[in-house]
C-alpha cells in the first residue's frame, strides 16, 4: 500500500519506546516557529500515554499500534468542534478499505472510539499545539491494540467499553499496511474539513453510530446527568439525546457515555 500524494512531504518516525507520541509531537511543534508538517510517529511501546480527560492510556506493551499524527488544519481552533467526529469516520474508512466483508462489525461511539462488536477497539485523541484565527496545529493521537485484549481487560478497571483487539478482525494484515490505510484516510479528510468542515462527515457518522437509537447513560465526572435515547450528532458533532421531554445536546467536554441495557 502506498501513500497518497497528499502525502508526499510526510516525515515518518519510528521509536521502539517513549513516553507519549503525542506529548512528543506537541512539544515539538510548540517549540518550532515552523516545523515541516506532517509527521507521523510511531512507537512500540509508550511509558505515559494518555486519552481523553488526561486518563492513562494502557496498551498491551509491544502489542499495540500507537501513532500521532501533527498537521495543520485551515480552522481556526472555534471551527474544529467536529474534529474528533471527522477522524473517527476516517480511521473507520482506512480499516475497512481492508476488511471489506467485515464492515458491520464496526461502529463508532461517540465522540471519537472506534468500537468493533461494541468492544472498544481504537482511541482517539486530539490536541492543539499552536493556532491563529485561520490555522490549527493539531497531533492527532490513535492506538489500537493488536493482540492480547483478555490480558489487557484485566488490567484496566471496569468500564463502559473492554478493549477489543484487531487482530480479531485483520489477522493476516501487516501493521504497515494497517497505517498506510489510515494515514491516507486521515490525508483525505483533514483535505475536506480544512474545505468544509464537519458537514460532509456528519452522514457517515450517523450511519455508523454505535448507540443510535438505544437508550444511554450520560455521566459527568463519573456522576449520572442524563438518560435518553441516543439520536444522532449535530452540525457541530454535538450528540443529540431524547430525553422523552425534548432534545438534549451534549458537547464532548466531560461527558461519557454509558449504554443501558434495556
Ligand atoms: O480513548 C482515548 O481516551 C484516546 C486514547 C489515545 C491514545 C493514543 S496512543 C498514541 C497517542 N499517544 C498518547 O499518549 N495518546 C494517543
Amino acid at each position: 500500500m502506498l501513500l497518497s500524494s497528499s502525502l508526499q512531504k510526510l516525515t515518518i518516525e519510528v521509536v521502539d519506546e517513549t513516553g507519549s507520541t503525542n506529548a512528543d509531537l506537541i512539544a515539538r511543534l510548540k517549540a518550532m516557529d515552523k516545523p515541516r508538517l506532517p509527521i507521523v510517529r510511531v512507537a512500540y511501546r509508550q511509558t505515559a500515554g494518555h486519552g481523553r480527560h488526561g486518563r492513562p492510556w494502557i496498551a498491551a506493551p509491544g502489542n499495540a499500534l500507537l501513532f500521532s499524527f501533527a498537521c495543520e488544519i485551515l480552522r481556526s481552533p472555534a471551527e474544529l468542534a467536529g474534529l474528533s467526529l471527522a477522524v473517527s469516520t476516517a480511521v473507520l474508512a482506512g480499516l475497512r478499505a481492508l476488511m471489506p466483508t467485515d464492515m458491520h462489525r464496526l461502529a463508532l461511539k461517540w465522540p471519537n472510539d472506534v468500537l468493533l462488536d461494541g468492544a472498544k477497539l481504537a482511541g482517539i485523541l486530539i490536541e492543539m499545539a499552536r493556532s491563529s484565527h485561520t490555522s490549527s496545529s493539531v497531533v492527532i493521537g490513535i492506538g489500537f491494540n493488536l493482540e492480547g485484549e483478555e490480558a489487557l481487560a484485566a488490567q484496566l478497571s471496569a468500564q463502559a467499553n473492554p478493549p477489543a483487539a484487531l487482530a480479531r478482525v485483520l489477522p493476516q494484515v501487516a501493521m504497515t499496511d494497517v497505517l498506510a490505510h489510515l494515514l491516507n484516510a486521515l490525508a483525505a479528510m483533514l483535505e475536506r474539513f480544512s474545505e468544509h468542515g464537519l458537514a460532509p462527515f456528519l452522514q457517515a457518522w450517523n450511519d455508523n453510530h454505535a448507540y443510535a437509537g438505544k437508550k444511554v447513560l450520560v455521566l459527568e465526572s463519573g456522576r449520572e446527568i442524563l438518560t435518553g435515547i441516543a439520536t444522532g450528532v449535530d452540525a457541530y458533532g454535538r450528540l443529540l439525546i431524547d430525553t422523552g421531554n425534548g432534545i438534549q445536546t451534549l458537547a464532548s467536554g466531560d461527558v461519557s457515555l454509558r449504554v443501558h441495557i434495556l
